[in-house]
């Protein structure tokens, strides 16, 4: 195969930033010329492997969750994505089975290309393509600032043409095969070097989902540093609820909490006391307006969420016009994760965090980050500005009602540091299916509106409806099918310390989360333990018309929230695991990190 010589790179950095960058149209031919072969990897005796069984199908599975918790509006159009950092933020216990399967590919591709402990990550992110996403012909280090990229390695974690249709991917010319279809375990690897260029052909439905990384020859380049950075940063204050006005109430409307049901056990490694032993949560029964909000985030203090992402990023934007969204899947492509590269994101979540701006790119964070959200704000179908948690939950059949007692507030920044996830914005801006508000969360709830997205998308019919109780906010859920009289609107569960206990004896009971973060990574963790043994979920519900063939759509909580429920029993387990994880590997982690770049 031709080498393409290296081109001048420094007229292509003065035409990117003349250009602003980040765009679409630039010139391939220049661009593609970019990168020289790194010494190291030209004479390998092949530059692609395709392996298959590299994790289990459990693990594949655990990662379909983290990337459902965790993902947002990605890169380009139909593209979603949750990069390492954006699954700290969300909920650093989702961390560990990212980690596994990050450990597994490199030491695959380290024995498949004979570079043993000469690799680091430099980018790894779970990266969801829904139908009509595609990327055309192009090569992984095809601009300066990729030049870094020296292997680039995509893992696949769901079967094509059960879990979605076409989305190949295929390299332009070389050794066969030439086309790879993804499923769940089969690793494609290959120099990141114009040696392979290659494409993903457009997904006809569904949702094609990978874990993609990028590994360098550069240890200077390991993304690890930041995401040990921004960890330090989450982890000691692993968020919890704002102590103040509800915690008498917590401890005593605390019952309902069960010795299985412990919540985490003081002393692993906590920094904060308080935060470790949060009490058990409150049996949130009865009328909504009795209970205030902060005694519900309180009662959730085990669920240990991150500060979340800015929320911008779940804002899905508009399709993009017909003209502007074609040439993608045929012409030569940018690089994927151009404006998502290490830090990228990380820093700008940080940063609407109150975390401070990560290390090392603190001063572009701002930037890319806007450069992103306009980007996309007119390339991308959807409803603009809905938002992709509220969507996420609804193929589940599951519709968000937002209880919150003041109209419009703008909820985002105040409860920045509290562990919310500053939804309240969204909703706040109408923009969750255009729902109207409703002053108060009983009257809201009996009352609640179908919205047009929903209706629209051919689902059953989803409720939204916002208002607020109190400071804090709170979400429930409801069954999408379910009747929604003012009676029964009363009948409000939560899930708090047994989540056994949380589910009504009503079909039509709701569920009660401290914020949409929680609900969402909630219902995707029962979801993922319902699918381990019987439903599996298929939605093209974003783009229904545009089907070519599919399974029929499921929906599974649809009129079944008891099912929720019942799948959420170990929940509290699994956060205890994944936080006992997280902390154990830390101190091991920092120390590791330190002695290679001692060494
Ligand atoms: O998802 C794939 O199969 C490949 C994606 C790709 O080419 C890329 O992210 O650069
Ligand atoms: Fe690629």
């Amino acid at each position: 195969m031709e080498r393409r010589a290296s081109g001048d790179l420094s007229s292509l950095t003065a035409a990117k930033k003349a250009r602003g960058d980040h765009g679409g149209d630039y010139d391939a031919a220049k661009t593609m010329a970019v990168v020289t072969i790194h010494p190291r990897l030209a004479d390998l005796a092949s530059t692609r492997t395709i392996l298959d069984g590299i994790i289990s199908p459990d693990l594949c599975r655990e990662l379909l969750l983290v990337y459902r918790c965790a993902s947002c509006v990605g890169y380009r159009p139909h593209v979603f994505s949750a990069t390492i950092h954006d699954v700290v933020v969300t909920a650093p216990w989702l961390l560990p089975p990212m980690l596994r399967a990050r450990a597994a590919v490199l030491a695959a591709i380290e024995e498949a290309f004979g570079l043993t402990l000469e690799l680091s990550v430099e980018f790894s992110a779970l990266i969801g393509w829904e139908q009509g996403a595609s990327l055309g012909w192009h090569h992984d280090a095809n601009r300066e600032y990729l030049s870094r990229r020296h292997v680039s390695a995509v893992l696949y974690l769901n079967d094509q043409g059960q879990d979605f249709g076409e989305g190949d991917f295929r390299f332009q010319d070389g050794p066969e095969p030439l086309r790879v279809a993804p499923r769940a375990g089969r690793l494609v690897a290959y120099t990141a070097d114009a040696r392979n260029v290659h494409c993903v052909d457009r997904v006809a439905w569904g949702e094609r989902v990978t874990l993609t990384m990028w590994l360098s020859l550069d240890p200077a380049a390991a993304e690890d540093t930041k995401v040990l950075e921004q960890l330090c940063r989450v982890v000691p204050g692993w968020a919890r609820p704002p102590a103040p006005h509800g915690a008498a109430e917590v401890e005593q409307g605390g019952g309902g909490g069960s010795d299985a049901n412990q919540p985490f056990a003081a002393g692993a490694g906590q920094q904060d006391a308080g935060a470790c032993g949060a009490p058990p949560g409150p049996d949130v029964a009865g009328s909504a307006a009795s209970v205030p909000a902060a005694t519900l985030q309180a009662g959730w203090g085990w669920l240990r969420l991150g500060p979340g992402l800015p929320e911008p990023m779940f804002m899905l934007p508009a399709e993009p016009p017909r003209a502007e969204a074609a040439p993608a899947a045929a012409e030569p492509g940018p690089a994927p994760m151009e404006a998502a590269g290490p830090g990228h994101r990380s820093n700008a979540a940080a940063a609407a965090a109150g975390a401070g701006p990560g290390a090392g790119q603190a001063g572009s964070a701002g930037e890319h980050r806007d450069v992103r959200v306009e980007a996309y704000a007119t390339a991308r179908r959807g409803r603009p500005g809905e938002d992709l948690r509220c969507v996420r939950l609804r193929r589940l059949g599951l519709a968000v009602i937002r209880a919150a007692g003041e109209q419009g507030r703008n909820g985002g920044g105040g409860s920045g540091g509290s562990g919310g996830d500053g939804a309240g914005s969204s909703v706040d801006r109408g923009d969750v299916g255009g729902s109207g508000h409703r002053a108060g969360a009983p009257a809201m709830a009996g009352s609640a509106q179908t919205t047009g997205a929903a209706g629209e998308a051919g689902h059953t019919e989803a409720a939204v409806g916002a208002a607020e109780a109190g400071e804090a906010e709170a979400v429930w859920l409801r069954p999408a099918a379910a009747s929604r009289s003012p009676s029964e609107a009363s009948q409000r569960s939560g899930l708090g310390a047994d989540c056994a206990s949380a589910a009504s004896p009503s079909r039509s009971a709701e569920l009660a989360f401290p914020s949409l973060q929680a609900a969402l990574v909630c219902a995707q963790y029962a979801s993922y333990i319902d699918s381990t043994t019987a439903v599996r979920t298929l939605d093209r519900s974003t783009a229904p018309t545009e089907s070519t063939a599919s399974p029929d759509r499921v929906l599974p909580y649809a009129g079944d929230l008891q099912r929720v429920a019942a799948a959420l029993r170990p929940l509290r387990e699994y956060v205890a695991r994944g936080v006992a994880v997280v902390e154990g590997t830390l101190p091991r982690w920092l120390e590791l990190g330190s002695l290679l770049s001692d060494g």
